[in-house]
């Protein structure tokens, strides 16, 4: 199968790695081309704009940061309409809202293509291990057609209907992470600031019910005020954003989420946005320092 691939940050560079060391033909394309040098040396071929990697391919994948950007891909100067067409599918796989993915979807199909959503839950390591879960909605004969993709690239694919319910999910699930590390966080700090080890807080939670591989994951690097990037905090703080906006739509009240929310924007003054979303710790620590004076 021969698959284009937009967007060469964290995700995307491992998700295109994956599929050239399985077999796909693969024509990558990034905003900074300099970025498609890594992968042309891994046997991909190289668009030098969005639209030239749709006239070439069948089926485009795209893997960018946010709402601007992936409109920006689809509806700018040489971007992807400019040669979709009929027989072509187009896949995006990047965290947006539901208008977002809709106004795209609505662009694909009114030139004659099929449209898929797909964000991913799962991060760096499950990108590169082949090991993402895949939350599709849209188009079921495009998501039939490219799932060898989605096996190579995920553990799970779940096919949820209409455009917007994978981004919907994927906003839902990033809520929850968002607003669990912000509680660990404070965790961290008052077991530190009570006089406890904060090693021994990690050995009780993974024991009981609250046991989950993200603070077994990020939990030791986080004590040693390590944040290796893997989720950038930019990124968190975008879904959180968004999946408030979906809260306000819908009228689900969200304190918790609300509150974390503050505290990654906080993250972001801080200059924390490229650090991995764990850095929400340093927020907490300073904070509360803050409110010491
Ligand atoms: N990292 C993670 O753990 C996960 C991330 N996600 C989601 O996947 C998406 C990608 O994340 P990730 O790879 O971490 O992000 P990165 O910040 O590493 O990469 C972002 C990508 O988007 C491109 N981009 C940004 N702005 C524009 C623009 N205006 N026009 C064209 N291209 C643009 C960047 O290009 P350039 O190189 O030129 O800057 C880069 O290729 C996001 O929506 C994120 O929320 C989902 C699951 C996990
Ligand atoms: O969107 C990012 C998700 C990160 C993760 O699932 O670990």
């Amino acid at each position: 199968m021969e698959v284009g691939f937009l967007g060469l940050g964290i995700m995307g560079k491992a998700m295109a790695v994956n599929l050239l060391r399985n077999g796909f033909k693969v024509t990558v394309w990034n905003r900074t081309l300099s970025r498609c040098e890594e992968l042309v040396e891994q046997g991909a071929s190289m668009g030098s704009t969005p639209a030239e990697v749709v006239k070439k391919c069948k089926y485009i994948i795209a893997m960018l940061s946010d709402p601007p950007a992936a409109l920006s891909v689809v509806f700018g100067k040489d971007g992807v309409l400019e040669q979709m067409c009929t027989g072509k599918g187009y896949i995006d796989m990047s965290t947006v809202d539901t208008v977002t993915s809709t106004k795209i979807s609505e662009a694909i199909i009114e030139k004659g293509g099929r449209f898929l959503e797909a964000p991913v839950s799962g991060s760096k390591k499950p990108a590169e291990d082949g090991q993402l879960i895949i939350l599709a909605a849209g188009d079921k004969s495009l998501y039939d057609e490219v799932m060898p993709s989605f096996d190579v690239m995920g553990k799970k694919a779940f096919f949820l209907g209409e455009v917007g319910n994978g981004a919907k999910m994927k906003l839902v699930v990033n809520m929850i992470m968002g607003s669990m590390i912000t509680a660990f966080s404070e965790g961290l700090a008052l077991a530190d600031k009570s006089g406890l080890s904060q090693t021994t807080l990690l050995d009780v939670l993974e024991l009981g019910a609250i046991a989950n591989p993200m603070f077994k994951l990020k939990g030791p690097a986080m004590i040693q005020e390590k944040f290796p990037t893997a989720f950038p905090l930019k990124h968190q703080q975008k879904d959180m954003r968004l999946a408030l906006a979906l809260g306000d739509e819908v009228e689900v009240s969200m304190p918790v989420a609300a509150a974390a929310n503050e505290a990654f924007k906080k993250g972001i003054s801080l200059g924390l946005s490229d650090q991995d979303f764990s850095a929400v710790y340093q927020v907490v620590k300073e904070s509360s320092a803050a409110s010491k004076v």
